[in-house]
């Protein structure tokens, strides 16, 4: 029988065996944890049972120890100077564990968090035991640049179906990126101009309907989002702008799976273990089966079949060597139809929330628009690409200071390439480096002046600026620095949707302002809607509710 001193032994040896193992191999899985978490212990307890009044006590306190020493081995080394991000500064809780930033992540103000660090810390800072966040625009441009994707983007991987977003290297990622490419360029831009032009007039007279009430015009412009991004991915709307609903509960699920898939993947060591729960996929049929239900349209029309981007990820135009996956194009669909809506309808709310805020650039961009349009009789064509500077300034500043992606967008230094150079720091090989948009486009060394502060003029040439204050500037005041405003991301893994995004941005904010007068409905707070912004990977917003009057 072992004695005490023995089992002792056996403990602290087995756990630093574990640790060791975790440390080095970082195994993921159920078959490893359940050797490594669970049989291990178990075994100790079986010796040690004689010692203990009860067979409770002997596996409570085997556990406890077996657990706490590894903790302790993991803590005592991610803060020694053995470490190999030791130099960097940071929090002592984000050094210790990403059970922090879990936290901080589920509060939904990630973006602040980290904008908050670096004004403390400076341009580069340990926000995991593992992960550096960087400031600097050289970093920044050679992290999304030239590092795949990190753990961050596991969760994406549904029992081994992996979407385009999820796929980390960039040899795989390219062969897949291309047959999105085919599908968002300016021939297929101009074809779907029409099915932008359908949606947008099915939205003005819906609105035109309801004005004499208060319109959440956030949950509006969502459902236009979502019947645009249905006919681009599937060929067909999805009807909630005819409904005046989210009846598939598409949206709203969207939200609440973003925020899920947010906190988790922080923590992508948990998603082997949640996919395993029978069943827990169940909310994912929601989205799946409006999908199937576009797809089932598409195939039984008797139009020729639209390029849309299933043509694409189906290959149905027969030119790749290697014909895709069925289940893969289908679920990359239902990606390109959250990815595609939530963004563009997010940054449609956030800019007309903005102008509601500052009624003289509202003005300013129903100016502009009446001269270009009011010509144009009762039914102008707002998605003709004409040239709107102040509304796209407007657009532009929206997405600077509310980036749709809110938080850092992660990627991780390629195990086995021996670590990277990113900008003057050399980054240890299998480190996670993020850059958050959020902060990058507040630094004032990038923006200026008022960098924090929502003042579209900022994008304008000329030669001589009033700034809010009245203060009267000259350009060589004005620090604009474009190679950093980054709301669609950048390199290969950027937005292949940047073009679809702006050009549904400007029809349909063309259309509400020049047809419309907006103001926040009686008793509406817009610091209600500000403050309800928070990051969920896309970001999460609260109601607009405002009141419409006819302009025409
Ligand atoms: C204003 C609207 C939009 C904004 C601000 C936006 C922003 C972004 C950003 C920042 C990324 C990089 C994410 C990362 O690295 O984690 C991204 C990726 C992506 N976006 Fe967009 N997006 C918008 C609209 C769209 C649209 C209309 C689509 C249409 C299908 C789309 C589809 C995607 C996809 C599939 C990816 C992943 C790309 C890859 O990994 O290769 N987005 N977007």
């Amino acid at each position: 029988m072992a004695s005490l001193p023995d089992v002792t032994m056996l403990t602290l040896l087995l756990s630093a065996g574990t640790y060791g193992v975790y440390h080095w191999f970082e195994p993921a899985g159920l078959g490893s944890a359940g050797a490594l978490l669970l049989a291990i212990p178990l075994y100790i307890t079986l010796q040690a049972r004689h010692l203990y009044s009860s067979a409770f006590w002997a596996f409570a306190f085997t556990f406890f120890s077996y657990y706490s020493l590894i903790i302790a081995y993991t803590i005592t080394y991610r803060l020694s100077s053995f470490h190999p991000l030791a130099q960097y500064p940071g929090p002592v809780a984000c050094k210790v564990s990403k059970l922090w930033m879990t936290f901080v992540v589920s509060r939904g103000y990630t973006h602040k968090y980290i904008c908050e660090l670096h004004n403390i810390y400076g341009d580069v800072v340990r926000t995991g035991p593992n992960e550096l966040s960087f400031r600097d625009d050289k970093a920044t441009i050679t992290i999304l640049k030239e590092v795949e994707k990190g753990p961050y983007y596991d969760c994406r991987n549904q029992k081994g179906v992996i979407p385009l977003d999820g796929i980390k290297s960039f040899h795989d990622h390219a062969i897949r990126r291309k047959l999105w490419n085919k599908a968002f360029n300016i021939t297929s831009a101009k074809e779907h101009s029409e099915d932008l032009k359908s949606c947008v007039d099915e939205l003005l007279h819906e609105l035109d309907r309801k004005r004499t009430g208060v319109i959440d015009i956030a949950a509006w412009i969502s459902f236009l989002s979502y019947d645009f991004m249905g006919h681009i991915v599937f060929g067909s709307p999805i009807g909630m702008v005819k409904a005046g609903r989210d009846f598939t509960g598409f949206a709203e699920l969207a939200d609440s799976l973003a925020y899920i898939a947010n906190v988790i993947s922080h923590i992508p060591w948990i998603w082997p273990f949640l996919q395993s729960i029978p069943n827990a996929d169940a909310p994912l049929e929601i989205p799946r089966k409006v999908c199937k239900d576009l797809v089932s349209r598409r195939m039984k029309s008797n139009n020729t079949v639209k390029r849309d981007l299933y043509y694409y990820l189906l290959d149905e135009d027969g030119l790749e060597s290697v014909k895709p996956d069925e289940t893969v194009a289908l679920m990359e669909g239902t990606t390109a139809i959250i990815a595609g809506s939530d963004t563009a309808s997010t940054m449609m709310a956030h800019t007309l929330f903005f102008l509601m805020r500052h009624r003289s650039a509202l003005k300013r961009v129903q100016a502009e628009l009446d001269e270009l349009y009011n010509g144009d009789g009762a039914h102008p064509d707002y998605t003709k690409n004409i040239e709107t500077p102040y509304l796209s300034a407007c657009i532009n500043e929206t997405m600077r200071v509310y980036p749709a992606l809110l938080a850092a967008l992660q990627r991780r230094v390629e195990l086995g390439s021996g670590g990277k150079m990113i900008a003057s720091h050399f980054v240890p090989e299998g480190t996670q480096v993020t850059a958050s948009l959020f902060t990058m486009h507040r630094d004032p060394r990038h923006f200026s002046p008022i960098p924090e502060t929502f003042w579209p003029d900022r994008w304008l040439s000329q030669e001589t600026y009033v700034l809010p204050s009245g203060e009267t500037i000259g350009k060589d005041d004005i620090v604009l620095n474009r190679s950093v405003y980054l709301p669609f991301s950048l390199g290969q893994q950027n937005c292949p949707g940047k073009m679809f995004a702006n050009m549904e941005m400007k029809a349909v904010l063309s259309a509400i302002l020049h047809t419309f007068d907006i103001k926040p409905a009686p008793e509406t707070n817009l610091d209600d809607y500000e403050n309800s912004i928070s990051d969920v990977y896309i970001t999460h917003k609260g109601p607009l509710p405002v009141k419409l009057t006819a302009r025409r």
